[in-house]
């Protein structure tokens, strides 16, 4: 903490333009260096080996993003002129502009290390903060290699501290430490409790989700299959933006249904480095607890189209079919490879499902009628609804950000900058009234 509080003073001095440049660097050594990371990713946390790549590239890809839009976004600044408010003169100039906080702490989880894990890093650097960043413990190797390309790239040391650990462990110090100004999380519950805990610092919480799928008569089926199974299975359902409940109206649930089973059938099922489409959940806890929703489903009713099928931590793509509300899954979000769907009789059935839900991440509409559409979207309480395609956090410069126990705050890449900087103001204060003539 101190090396980061020392190293942090030393960057704010660093001009705009040279943090941009060596954060290009980084992006640069980073996608040089995507094949061995991508290794890790496969390694660690069972990302199939293609998406692992793309989780690289694509963090590489944001961390040039971020250099250009800070570039662009930090060199300005705001200039008021005092009579513009009741009863002043012009008589004072005041100057804005947007300054570092100082340390930031940054916890991403485990289903994106490397991905989550920069999207705080190139933030907080181009506005001039240090890091230190807690990787998850089942990723940290992945996130060791990354931040590694920051160092090749010429960052000055102790700017960014990867510290190494257990959450459970190490957390409470790290998120309750006086030294750090600034905590953007991304994970479980945990989020909710550090809350509570930090002190008064800017947060930014990116929290589970409930992401419901909304699927309307007028639906275009084939879209809304495709977009129901990868949205909901990808990565075997370990995205918090994962398609976790559909909602689909009783009169064209059958066909959607045929679908959705003909597409389930083909992915295929085994190990990450064989590129399968549905690999090991992250632990045996979490196997066991996609388990246990499951025979409370099956207890209480649900239709399993396919069989259950577990071997180790391994468990087979699964949908239930006439899921009802005293269901836990029709509530709690899996985070694996198994999807509810509830036939509605009506449209408010789901506007009312999705908003009785704890979360508030992202939903989606299946529709061709996009006045329907903007109405029901309008009435969804989430931080974002999807038009005809699944939830999704990218492109990562779209504004990211849930609500109720979804989070705190606003990611995407302008957002993050905004949210990593406070405001400074300059005033000028003259003798008496100087108004412009040209
Ligand atoms: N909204 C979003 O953008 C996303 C949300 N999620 C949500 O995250 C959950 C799954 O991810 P998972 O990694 O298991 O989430 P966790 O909340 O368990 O962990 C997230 C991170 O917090 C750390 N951590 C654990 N305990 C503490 C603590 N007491 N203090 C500080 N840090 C702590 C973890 O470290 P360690 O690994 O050592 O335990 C990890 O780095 C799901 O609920 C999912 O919906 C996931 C991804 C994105
Ligand atoms: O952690 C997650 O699950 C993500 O923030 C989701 O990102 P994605 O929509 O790009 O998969």
């Amino acid at each position: 903490m101190e090396i980061a509080k020392i190293a942090q003073k030393a960057w704010a001095k660093t001009p705009l333009w040279k943090r941009a440049e060596l954060l290009h660097k980084a992006a640069a050594i980073l996608k040089e260096h995507k094949s061995p990371i991508a290794d890790c990713l496969v390694k660690e946390i069972a990302k199939p080996a293609k998406d692992s790549v793309t989780e690289v590239v694509r963090s590489g890809d944001l961390i040039s993003y971020c250099a250009e839009e800070g570039v662009r976004i930090l060199g300005q600044g705001t200039f008021l002129v005092s009579d513009s408010f009741p009863g002043n003169e012009r008589t004072k100039y005041c100057l804005t502009s947007k300054i570092p906080l100082g340390v930031v702490l940054a916890i991403p989880p485990f289903n994106y290390p490397v991905n989550l894990a920069v999207s705080k890093i190139a933030p907080a650097l181009i506005a001039g903060n240090s890091l230190v960043l807690k990787p998850p413990t089942q990723g940290a190797v992945s996130c060791l290699h990354m931040v590694h390309c920051f160092h090749l790239a010429g960052f000055p040391k102790g700017l960014i501290s990867c510290v190494t650990g257990k959450g459970s462990e190490i957390g409470d110090f790290l998120t309750m430490h006086p030294g750090v100004n600034c905590i953007s999380f991304t994970g479980g519950d945990t989020g909710i409790s550090i809350s509570k805990k930090a002190g008064m610092i800017p947060l930014q919480m990116e929290l589970g989700g409930k992401d419901a799928c909304i699927v309307l008569e007028d639906a275009d089926l084939d879209l809304a299959a495709a977009n129901i199974v990868k949205g909901g299975l990808s990565y075997s359902g370990q995205r918090c933006t994962a398609v976790k409940i559909v909602l689909v109206m009783e009169s064209v649930a059958d066909a959607l249904m045929e679908k959705v089973n003909a597409k389930v059938a083909k992915l295929t099922v085994g190990p990450p480095e064989d590129n399968c489409d549905i690999t090991p959940v992250v632990s045996e806890s979490s196997a066991n607890f996609i388990e246990g929703l499951v025979m409370d489903a099956k207890e209480k009713g649900a239709t399993f189209c396919q069989p259950y099928k577990r071997e180790g931590n391994l468990i087979w793509p699964l949908l239930l079919d006439n899921v009802r509300p005293d269901m836990r899954i029709a509530w709690e979000e899996p985070f694996g490879p198994v999807l509810p769907v509830v036939r509605i009789g009506s449209v408010e059935e789901g506007i009312h499902h999705c908003n009785a839900s704890n979360f508030g991440l992202q939903g989606c509409i299946f529709t061709k009628d996009i006045n329907k559409a903007m109405i029901i979207s309008d009435a969804m309480e989430t931080g974002t609804v999807q038009i005809n395609s699944a939830p999704a956090r990218g492109p990562d410069h779209f504004p990211f950000q849930g609500i109720k126990d979804s989070g705190i705050g606003s990611q995407g890449i302008t957002n993050s900058i905004n949210m990593m900087v406070k405001v400074k103001s300059t005033v000028i204060n003259l003798p008496s009234p100087s108004y412009t003539m040209g």
